[in-house]
C-alpha cells in the first residue's frame, strides 16, 4: 500500500495505519491502526452553536458481552448488540487506489461512528465479490486467523451482502458478520430521536432482517422447544419452535405495530405542513452528505442550536427553524439527514417521509464539505438520492463549506467549475452573509404586486405584508400607510379593499 489514506493527514484522528501484507500472492492488504485510547469529543470541541449533550446519545449504547450468552438471546436481538472489536474487510473492483482508501476511510468512519473499535482492514482486489462468501473463498481461511488472532468479535464488510454470503462468512469465521447497509441502520437506529425516526430505522432494520435471518446455524444452532420448558422460554413459544419461526412470528407483529403507528405519525406531519403550505412562508432545505456541516450551517443562518458533532450522521430527525429575510419576510430553514454513498434502499423508504421535507422545499442548499478528498464524489451521491424522492427539479444552491480546511488550488478549481456556488466556512463564519443573500435572493416572490391604502385600526395587515409578501415602499399618510408590495394571492384577496390605483 504506498498511497496516502485519508486519516494520515487528519490531525483529528489518533490511529495512524501500518500495513503489512499477510498474503504470499499479495492480493489481501491488511491495514492495522494502533488505537491509541483518547477521548475524541474532548479533542474536538466545535462550538458553532449550542452543543447539546451527548450523554443520553452514549446512553443508548447497547449491552455488550452477550457473546457468551449467545444461545439466550433472539436472532434479533443478536443482531443488535453492539458491535465493539471490528475488522473491515472490502472487495476493491473498480477505481483508483485512493477511491479504495476513501472508501475505507469511510467505512472506518461509519465504523467507529456507531461505536466500535476497529482492529484492522483488510482489502482485496477482485474482479467480482465471491457469491459465496463476499472475499475470495481462499482468503476467508486467512481472514479468520486475522479475527481469532485480534480478539475480534465483529466483522464488517463494505457492501450489501447476500444472506448467503453472510451465513458462510458466520460459519467460517465464527463470529458475527455485517455490511455496510446493517451498519448504517445500527447507526441511524442509535441516533433516531423522535418517534417517526426511531419507528422508521427499526422498521427498516426489521425489513432488512427478515430477508437475512439465518436461524442459528452450526454452533449456533438451537431448538427452543426443550428450553421453554426450563423456564427460559418465552410465552407464546410453541412446543418444538425454531427460534429462526419466533423470530419471524416476532418480526412480522412488530412491523405491522410499526406500520400502523407511522400512518398516525404521518398525518400529524402531513397537517403542519399544510399549515406551513397555507401561510405560503417559503422553504429551504439544508441538504448534503453526511458530516459537510448542514447543522452548522443551519446554526450560523438561524442559531438554531442544532447537535453539531464530527460523526457521520449526527442529526437525523429534521429540525426546521423560522428565520428571516434582511427585508423581514419569513422562511423556514430544515436541516435534513445526511446522505451517504450507497444509502441503503430501504433507509431511502423509511426515509422518505423525512426527505420529503427536502422534496417539498423551495430551495435546496446542497451543501458540500469543500476539504474532502471528493466532494463532486458527495455532490453526486446526493444527487442521486434527490432524485429518487423526486427533489432533482427544485432549485438548488450550492454550498462548499469548511473553506478553512480545503486546500486552497483545490478550491480554486471548484470555483472555476461552479461559479455560481457559494464558499463559505460554517467555522469562521467566512462567507456566511453572502450565503445569507444569496438564500433571500432565490427565495420565490410572491405573485401580485400592488399598491394599497391600508387604515390604521388594520396594522396586522400590514404586519403580515411584513411576513409574508415583499415590501417594496412604503409611507405614512393621514388616512392609513400606502403601501407598494408584492404579496401572495390570498393575501392579495383581503387587500382588495384598499387597493389603489397603480
Ligand atoms: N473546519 C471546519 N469544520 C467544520 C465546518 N463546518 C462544520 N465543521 C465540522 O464538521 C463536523 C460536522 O458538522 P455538522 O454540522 O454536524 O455536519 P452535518 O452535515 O450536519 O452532519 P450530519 O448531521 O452528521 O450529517 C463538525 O465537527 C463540525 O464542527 C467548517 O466550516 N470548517
Ligand atoms: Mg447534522
Amino acid at each position: 500500500m504506498n498511497s496516502v489514506p485519508q486519516w494520515e493527514a487528519d490531525d483529528d484522528q489518533s490511529a495512524a495505519p501500518t500495513s503489512t501484507t499477510l498474503a504470499e500472492d499479495d492480493d489481501l492488504e491488511v491495514r492495522s491502526w494502533t488505537i491509541e485510547a483518547s477521548d475524541a469529543s474532548e479533542a474536538d470541541v466545535d462550538y458553532d452553536g449550542d452543543q447539546q449533550d451527548l450523554a443520553d446519545r452514549h446512553s443508548l449504547r447497547r449491552v455488550i458481552g452477550l457473546r457468551t450468552e449467545l444461545e439466550d438471546v433472539t436472532e434479533v436481538e443478536y443482531r443488535q448488540l453492539r458491535l465493539e472489536r471490528v475488522v473491515l474487510a472490502s472487495v476493491w473492483t473498480t477505481g483508483t487506489q485512493a477511491d479504495a482508501d476513501n472508501a475505507m476511510a469511510e467505512l472506518r468512519l461509519l465504523a467507529e461512528t456507531a461505536g466500535s473499535e476497529v482492529l484492522e482492514a483488510v482489502v482485496q482486489r477482485r474482479q467480482h465479490a465471491d457469491p459465496a462468501t463476499y472475499i475470495g473463498r481462499g482468503k476467508v481461511a486467512e481472514l479468520a486467523g486475522l479475527v481469532a488472532e485480534l480478539g475480534a468479535d465483529t466483522i464488517i464488510c463494505d457492501g450489501e451482502l447476500s444472506p448467503a454470503q453472510l451465513r458462510n462468512l458466520e460459519d467460517r469465521t465464527n463470529v458475527k458478520v455485517i455490511d455496510r447497509t446493517s451498519l448504517i441502520l445500527d447507526i441511524f437506529a442509535q441516533h433516531a430521536r423522535s418517534a417517526e425516526g426511531k419507528a422508521q430505522v427499526e422498521l427498516a432494520q426489521l425489513q432488512y432482517l427478515k430477508q437475512r435471518l439465518r436461524g442459528w446455524g452450526g454452533n449456533l444452532s438451537r431448538q427452543a422447544g426443550g428450553r421453554a420448558a426450563g423456564g427460559a422460554g418465552i410465552g407464546g413459544r410453541g412446543p418444538g419452535e425454531t427460534k429462526l419461526e419466533t423470530d419471524r412470528r416476532r418480526i412480522n407483529t412488530r412491523i405491522s405495530q410499526l406500520r400502523a403507528k407511522l400512518r398516525t405519525l404521518d398525518a400529524t406531519r402531513e397537517t403542519k405542513r399544510a399549515n406551513r403550505h397555507r401561510n405560503q412562508v417559503p422553504s429551504v432545505a439544508i441538504v448534503g452528505y453526511t458530516n459537510a456541516g448542514k447543522s452548522s450551517i443551519l446554526n450560523r443562518l438561524t442559531g438554531a442550536g442544532v447537535l453539531v458533532e464530527n460523526a457521520l450522521f449526527a442529526t437525523l430527525d429534521p429540525t426546521t427553524r423560522r428565520t428571516q429575510t434582511a427585508d423581514s419576510r419569513d422562511y423556514t430553514l430544515t436541516d435534513t439527514v445526511g446522505f451517504v454513498r450507497h444509502l441503503p434502499h430501504d433507509l431511502v423508504e423509511a426515509f422518505r417521509s423525512t426527505l420529503e421535507e427536502s422534496a417539498q422545499a423551495d430551495l435546496l442548499l446542497h451543501v458540500i464539505d469543500g476539504s474532502d478528498p471528493d466532494p463532486l464524489g458527495q455532490l453526486q451521491a446526493v444527487r442521486t438520492v434527490l432524485e429518487q424522492i423526486d427533489a432533482a427539479q427544485i432549485p438548488e444552491l450550492i454550498v462548499f463549506n469548511k473553506t478553512d480546511l480545503a486546500d486552497p488550488a483545490a478550491l480554486t478549481t471548484l470555483r472555476t467549475q461552479y461559479p455560481d456556488a457559494v464558499f463559505v466556512s460554517a467555522r469562521t463564519g467566512a462567507g456566511i452573509n453572502e450565503l445569507r443573500q444569496r438564500v433571500e435572493a432565490a427565495l420565490p416572490t410572491p405573485q401580485v404586486e400592488l399598491t394599497a391604502l391600508v387604515p390604521y385600526e388594520r396594522g396586522d395587515l400590514v404586519d403580515r405584508v411584513h411576513r409574508h409578501g415583499q415590501l417594496l415602499t412604503s409611507e405614512y399618510t393621514e388616512t392609513g400607510t400606502l403601501l407598494r408590495a408584492r404579496v401572495h394571492e390570498d393575501l392579495a384577496d383581503e387587500l382588495a379593499p384598499f387597493r389603489q390605483q397603480d
